[in-house]
Formats: structure tokens, C-alpha cells, sequence
């Protein structure tokens, strides 16, 4: 799992206090914590479209030399700014194989901010297959405000497209969806990438402001509860 620069951000500050005195590290670790918003968004598609890659491309800014399927799912961490406030997007990479994902699939809804759907545009069987991943995200009750994209990857395949980009456009109108079309491994493309989800973060800052107020402990462990309210339109 990848750490966020707010993670190493906070670690530095409390370890500096720690040294002199143990409490006040404790309290600016945790207000810290309630300060920063975090945005839990799934990637959600077909075994070997790329949604590793494409996590991988946002978070960490390059191509990795190779993958494995994903089991169960990989947590990557990225603290953005937008307007002056800094948000963690929180990206879930989800397995694509049904036996790598089917004890995890309830906690891969839950609470879930935005859905990025992909599809590699080299594999049509993807595309189609798209259908039956939204329907198994309407399944799991998630609200028709939680925003959702739609990602067609590995344009960089140019000879091999199946996915014409106006079937595409036509299926992501349909389902209310934004479409991008990229690549995760050129990295001409990287700035798109990011686009995906600081278009989510954006509309995320625009429609909600997460407030974690209630600080409870369980098992040892320090649990934040969120409440979500309604602020102005982001002009990002
Ligand atoms: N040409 C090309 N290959 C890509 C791109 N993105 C991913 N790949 C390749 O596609 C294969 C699968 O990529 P992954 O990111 O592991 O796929 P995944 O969707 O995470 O698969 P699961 O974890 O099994 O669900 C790997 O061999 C990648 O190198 C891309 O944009 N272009
Ligand atoms: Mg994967």
C-alpha cells in the first residue's frame, strides 16, 4: 500500500513532539485526522482492464513493470488541494476475479463516495460487462447521488480498439456517467488520469462536506464517524 504526503506530513509531526512531550503529539495527530477530509472512491471493472494500473498512474505517477491479479483489494492514498483545503482520496482497487472478490465485495460498497467503472477498449467482452458491474453496484444500495465515471483504458493500443468511442460516449449518456478515455502506460496520458479523480474529488468537495465529528474508540482503536451535509457548487 502506497502512503499519502499527508500521511508522512502527519508522521514527521507527531514524531517530532513525541520527543519533548507525548500528549499534546497525541492531540495534533488526532485534530489533524478530523481535519482532513477523505474521499473513499471504488475502481470497479473486468479482471486485466487496467485497474490496477490506473490506481497505480494517480497515486504514484508511474506505470508499474508488472502486476498481479488483485486479491481482495489494495488500498492507494493521495492527498490533493483543491481550492486551499487538502482532501485524501482514498482509491479502493478492487479485484476484477470473482474469486479473488466475493468476501469482500460488501465492504467495497459501504460508505463509498464515487465509482470509477473501467473497461479496457481493446476487449469489447469488458465493455458488455459493464452492465452487469452497475448493477451489482445499484445492488448494494448505493445512493443515485454517489457520482460514477466511466474510464475506457488502454488507448494506447491504437490497432486494437473494439470500443468505438461513440458506443461508449452513448452507453456513458445513458448511465449519467462522465467517459474518459486514456491509458495508464503512456505516460502522455497521466494528466488525464489524474483528471478522473480530481473530477470526482472535485464534485465530491462541491456536493458534500464529510465532517468527522464524532471520535470513537473501539477495540483500542480510534474510530471517526462521518456526517455528510450539503455546501456551494466547487468552481473547479
Ligand atoms: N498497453 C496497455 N496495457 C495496460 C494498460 N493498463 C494496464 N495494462 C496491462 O494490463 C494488464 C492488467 O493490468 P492490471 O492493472 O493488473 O489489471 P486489473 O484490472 O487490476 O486486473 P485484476 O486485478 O485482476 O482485476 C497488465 O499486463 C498491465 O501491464 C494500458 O493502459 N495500456
Ligand atoms: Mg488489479
Amino acid at each position: 500500500m502506497l502512503t499519502s504526503s499527508m500521511d508522512l506530513h502527519r508522521a514527521g509531526r507527531s514524531r517530532a513532539s513525541s520527543s519533548t512531550d507525548p500528549a499534546p503529539s497525541i492531540t495534533s495527530s488526532l485534530e489533524l485526522s478530523i481535519q482532513t477530509r477523505i474521499f473513499k472512491i471504488i475502481v470497479i471493472g473486468d479482471s486485466n482492464v487496467g485497474k490496477t494500473c490506473l490506481t497505480f498512474r494517480f497515486t504514484g505517477g508511474s506505470f508499474p513493470d508488472k502486476t498481479e491479479a488483485t486479491i481482495g483489494v489494495d488500498f492507494r492514498e493521495k492527498a490533493v488541494v483543491i481550492q486551499g483545503e487538502t482532501i485524501k482520496v482514498q482509491v479502493w482497487d478492487t479485484a476484477g476475479q470473482e474469486r479473488f472478490r466475493k468476501s469482500m465485495v460488501e465492504h467495497y460498497y459501504r460508505n463509498v463516495h464515487a465509482v470509477v467503472f473501467v473497461y479496457d477498449v481493446t476487449k469489447m467482452a469488458s465493455f458488455r460487462n459493464l452492465q452487469t458491474w452497475i448493477e451489482e453496484c445499484n445492488g448494494h444500495r448505493v445512493s443515485a447521488s454517489v457520482p460514477r465515471v466511466l474510464v475506457g483504458n488502454k488507448c494506447d493500443l491504437v490497432d486494437q480498439i473494439q470500443v468505438p468511442s461513440n458506443t461508449a460516449l452513448k452507453f456513458a449518456d445513458s448511465h449519467n456517467m462522465l467517459l474518459f478515455e486514456t491509458s495508464a502506460k503512456d505516460p502522455k496520458e497521466s494528466q488525464n488520469v489524474d483528471s478522473i479523480f480530481m473530477a470526482l474529488a472535485c464534485r465530491l468537495k462541491a456536493q458534500k462536506s464529510l465532517l468527522y465529528r464524532d471520535v470513537e474508540r473501539e477495540d483500542g482503536r480510534v474510530r471517526l464517524t462521518q456526517q455528510t451535509e450539503t455546501k456551494s457548487n466547487c468552481p473547479c
